[in-house]
């Protein structure tokens, strides 16, 4: 179900906005783009602190913003918790007394988020007597994240938040932000330029070009159609999603049952180096395609543990002139990207329903 639909439009002379959303109801979409492609700007017209002209958005049938009918919520007045790249606590106010400040934003009848939940879903017990002055960046924004949450937002708006944080940082935040995501049920529209990032957290993807949007819709949809956009610095790659259902630390090996199409009668299991991870958990892993290679035949002694039957379903050339994108689908249905040399499509004859065997050498779980 679509919740958020916005159309928001400006021209500034060297700048033209004109964009048009339908995003879902719930998990995180990520508006994602070069600096100044606009993503901000259409984060600060969701929480309307832009009023741009011609405009209107929605939040689940609730107008917002119709600039045809004159509708205008001004920003207090919306429900919205905004996240910024920098925490911007209350210094003189202690951690647990920043989180009260947000809490006191809405009457207790219309709360529907728990106190002590979102402390314990961002791992702040131990810091609520402690001020900000002495916490650390990413811990500062834990904080500032929760009090956005304590507001009992409709809409939590989230603009480049780990962007201020050094990668160690960001690694210790992102597993907060997928807890966020899985346990709580409101709707996340976060602003990025990290590919990392976007594959990681969003369910739904964005691109926004120089004020339009260029492609649109589930993560792993557009991560394949975008395949070669040089927004994603590390290199084509495809998602793949699964249940955890096998731990084996004797062989090292942990192994995850692919979601697949439910029309399809084939199941397919990966196995990955085994991480520490709950049997039945939902874990995200991204392959590279620089990562998958080919084989007519069914290799039998490869050192590569994760082999399986595909069709090919388009070719088409890579960003590096000597190289291919193949994409290729496995028989439970997921597609997979195989970036290999021209040379050696044409020597192997690969062509679109060409049955092959893909080998992924390397995935990495996000
Ligand atoms: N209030 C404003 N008045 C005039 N121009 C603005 C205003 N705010 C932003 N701009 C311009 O609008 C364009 C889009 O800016 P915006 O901040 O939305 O981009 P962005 O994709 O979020 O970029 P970044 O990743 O650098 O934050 C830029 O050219 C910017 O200079």
């Amino acid at each position: 179900m679509t919740q958020l639909e916005c159309r928001f439009q400006v021209d500034r002379g060297d700048f033209c906005l004109d964009v048009e959303l339908n995003l879902p109801s719930h998990g995180v979409s990520a508006l994602f783009g070069h600096s100044g492609s606009g993503k901000t700007t259409c984060l600060r017209a969701m929480a309307g602190l832009e009023r741009l002209p011609n405009s209107n958005f929605s939040v689940a049938g609730e107008v917002w913003q119709d600039e045809a009918r004159g509708i205008f919520i001004p920003p207090h007045k919306r429900q919205i918790g905004y996240v910024f790249q920098e925490a911007s606590l209350f210094s003189h106010l202690s951690v647990e007394q920043n989180l009260q400040f947000g809490l006191s934003r809405v009457a207790a009848t219309s709360r529907t988020v728990n106190y002590d939940e979102v402390v314990s879903l961002l791992g702040i017990e131990t810091m609520l007597k402690r001020f900000p002055a002495a916490l650390s960046g990413g811990e500062r924004q834990r904080v500032a994240i929760a009090r956005a949450l304590l507001t009992s937002p409709a809409l939590l708006l989230m603009d480049e938040p780990l962007s201020a944080l050094d990668a160690n940082r960001k690694q210790d935040i992102l597993p907060y932000l997928e807890r966020l995501n899985q346990q709580l049920s409101i709707p996340v529209v976060y602003v990025s330029h990290a590919a990392d990032e976007v594959a990681r957290l969003a369910d739904y993807l964005c691109i926004l070009r120089q004020g339009s949007v260029i492609a649109s819709g589930d993560i792993g949809e557009v991560l394949l159609a975008q395949k070669n956009n040089d927004l994603f610095i590390d290199g084509a790659s495809s998602l793949l999603e699964g249940e955890v259902v096998g731990q084996s630390a004797k062989d090292g090996l942990t192994e995850l049952e692919l979601y697949h199409d439910q029309h399809r009668d084939v199941k397919t299991c990966l196995r990955i180096t085994h991480r520490p991870f709950a049997i039945g958990s939902r874990q995200r892993c991204r392959v590279f395609a620089s990562d998958v290679s080919l084989c007519l035949s069914k290799p039998t002694d490869s050192s590569i543990l994760n082999i399986f039957p595909a069709k090919v379903l388009a070719i088409e050339p890579a960003r590096l002139s000597a190289e291919m994108l193949v994409t290729t689908e496995l028989a439970s249905g997921q597609k997979i990207l195989a970036q290999i040399s021209r040379y050696s499509l044409n020597s192997l004859a690969i062509e679109i329903n060409t049955e092959l065997w893909i080998q992924l050498k390397s995935v990495a779980v996000l």
